[in-house]
């Protein structure tokens, strides 16, 4: 099905009121076709009879049809426009519900600005396509087929006549706007090539004198400036004889349907009245041509936005439940990596062979230099990607097998980066967990040592968080995200440590507020603090997208590999305080 009908599709819903629009339109452009009439009837009844009646008649008539026209006119637009702003929000809705479910590998691909364009720029050509396009190709439609009928009825012939000779002129005019146009862009070329032969010879005026090529070059610029005049000649010539053809010909055409009108006039088979009415309509034909190809263009451009739309509506899901995926039960929350092989682009593995366990509870530090694969281990467990082979299992059950509302549900993230909505203080910490009571939230709060700070902002735990959450320290901003974490209460915790730093005492704060957090549940810690690397049962030591080492930090201390090294290298300092 193409674009164009699937947009259609999206109108059906509407169609009642649609066809209510169409006929106040219609109604709405049939006034304008009245005017010529009045002309009509003023002339051949008022004027040459010298009738009272009739010119009262027509003053009315003509506050009637205006006040209806109004009406008509109330109604077009306001039913075009609901039927146009139903289907634009019918359409944003859709697309945001796909960039909802779409994957985060979807997002790397485009960039921000792309994305927002799709539902604002894009939707928005659409809807002044819709709502201008619609009233315009209706109205101008209706003016069209009303005035060519007009003009039958009063005079078949003289109506064939113009037809005829009309779009001949017309087809006249547009072949001479492309010759001119044609031999516009001659000129400019040979403009452009005296443009780089002067600035050739001027730059390189050197190798020309000391060649001794003066005259030469001379004769080279005299053959360009004169290919430049018989271009210019050319287009004059052009003009001079198109212009007068047309115009000759338009007043051939003008002077045949003006000469066989008077003549019908004077044989009396039409009235004086009903030729000037039959003149102004036969005038007045050029504007819904005009206006309905300029439509045509909108609609063209519209198109264009409908095709990224739909492609957007029709871009797979890469990352989505099977249909037999189960309920994951709620987990212990072991968590097993079986030599998993992971590449965001093809051929370059981010992790090779990845295996490892984590114990119910157990905490898992993840270190190595920069690049490693330590976040993509943290992107993996809640299957933000699907590993390219090998498998992720949670409690032994494959990941993929599993609902993916189900396994989110039961991991917490702490990003690097805490990201806040704009809204309160109370309603970030409850986007843990939605249906949370506000003791609850407070609960949380406290948990993550954020309860004192919040209660001595302006409106306590109804403060509203500027947009990017600025009118908060870098900590606190950390704190309301363990907050949040703890509202969850996953089994599974993965934490992205921050590396900015932050002043002892907020990060003392922090660091009681995570250590509270990883109480009791599998935590994976991207680990960039010492005492986070301290206390791990576990810590793993990646390398270019494979594990080096295993061990605590006594162990890997002792082995002398690389954890020492890089342990040497990042945290002497912390070591030394
Ligand atoms: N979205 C992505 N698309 C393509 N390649 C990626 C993407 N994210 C990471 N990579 C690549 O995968 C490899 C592992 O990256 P990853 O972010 O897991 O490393 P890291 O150990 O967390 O590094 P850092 O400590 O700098 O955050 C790197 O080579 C990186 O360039």
């Amino acid at each position: 099905m193409n674009n164009y009908k699937r947009l259609l599709l999206f109108i059906k819903p509407y169609l009642p009121r649609l066809g209510m629009a169409v006929v106040c339109i219609v109604f709405a452009a049939a006034a304008n076709l009245y005017v010529p009439w009045i002309i009509k009837d003023i002339i051949d009844d008022v004027l040459a009879n010298r009738d009272m009646q009739m010119l009262n008649t027509i003053a009315i008539g003509i506050v009637v049809v205006f006040f209806l026209r109004g009406l008509f006119f109330y109604g077009q637009t306001y039913l075009v426009s609901y039927i146009a702003q139903k289907v634009i929000i019918d359409i944003r809705q859709l697309l945001y519900m796909k960039f909802q479910r779409l994957s985060l590998a979807y997002y790397e691909k485009k960039q921000t600005g792309t994305i927002m364009s799709y539902i604002t720029n894009d939707v928005a050509a659409l809807q002044s396509a819709l709502v201008d396009s619609l009233i315009e190709m209706v109205t101008e439609g209706s003016i069209l087929i009303g005035s060519v009928a007009t003009m039958f009825y009063l005079h078949w012939k003289l109506t064939l006549l113009t037809l005829i000779t009309v779009p001949l002129i017309a087809q006249a005019m547009k072949i001479f706007g492309s010759k001119l146009k044609s031999s516009g862009t001659v000129i400019q070329e040979r403009i452009a090539d005296i443009t780089s032969l002067l600035q050739e010879s001027i730059s390189a005026v050197r190798v020309v004198k000391s060649f001794v090529r003066e005259d030469y070059e001379i004769e080279r610029f005299k053959k360009q400036n004169f290919l430049n005049f018989r271009a210019q000649m050319k287009n004059t010539q052009l003009m001079a004889i198109l212009t007068p053809t047309v115009e000759f010909l338009a007043a051939i055409a003008v002077t045949l349907i003006v000469w066989y009108g008077g003549y019908e006039v004077v044989n009396g088979t039409i009235t004086a009245g009903a030729l000037i009415a039959f003149l102004t309509y036969a005038v007045n034909l050029a504007n819904p041509v005009k206006r309905l190809s300029r439509v045509y263009g909108t609609i063209q451009k519209a198109m264009a936005a409908a095709d990224r739309v739909f492609e957007v509506l029709d871009t797979q899901e890469d990352i989505k439940d099977k249909e037999t995926a189960i309920i994951l039960p709620k987990i212990d929350g072991k968590v097993t990596f079986e030599n998993v092989v992971f590449e965001y682009k093809k051929d370059t593995p981010a992790l090779r062979g990845i295996s490892l366990e984590a114990k119910p509870g157990q905490m898992v530090a993840i270190v190595g230099p920069s690049g490693a694969g330590k976040s993509t281990i943290a992107n993996l467990i809640p299957r933000f990607y699907d590993v390219n082979s090998g498998a992720i299992k949670i409690d032994d059950i494959d990941i993929r097998d599993v609902q993916m509302n189900s396994l989110r549900e039961q991991i917490g993230i702490v990003p690097q980066e805490t990201m806040l909505f704009s809204g309160t203080v109370a309603e970030n910490i409850q986007y843990g967990r939605l249906e949370a009571t506000l003791e609850e939230v407070v609960e949380a709060a406290k948990a993550g040592n954020a309860h004192e700070f919040i209660l001595e902002l302006p409106n306590g735990y109804e403060t509203k968080i500027g947009e990017r959450g600025s009118n908060l320290s870098g900590g606190q901003r950390q704190r309301i995200a363990i907050a949040r974490a703890i509202l969850k209460n996953p089994r599974v915790l993965i934490l992205d440590e921050a590396t900015s730093a932050l002043d002892t005492e907020s990060e003392k704060l922090v660091q009681g507020a995570l250590d509270k957090l990883m109480i009791g549940r599998t935590s994976f810690v991207i680990a960039h603090r010492l005492s986070t690397i301290l206390q791990a049962e576990q810590i793993i030591v990646l390398d270019r997208g494979q594990i080096k080492e295993v061990g605590t930090h006594a162990e890997l201390l002792h082995q002398k590999g690389l954890y020492s090294n890089l342990y040497n290298i990042q945290f002497n300092k912390k070591t030394e305080i």
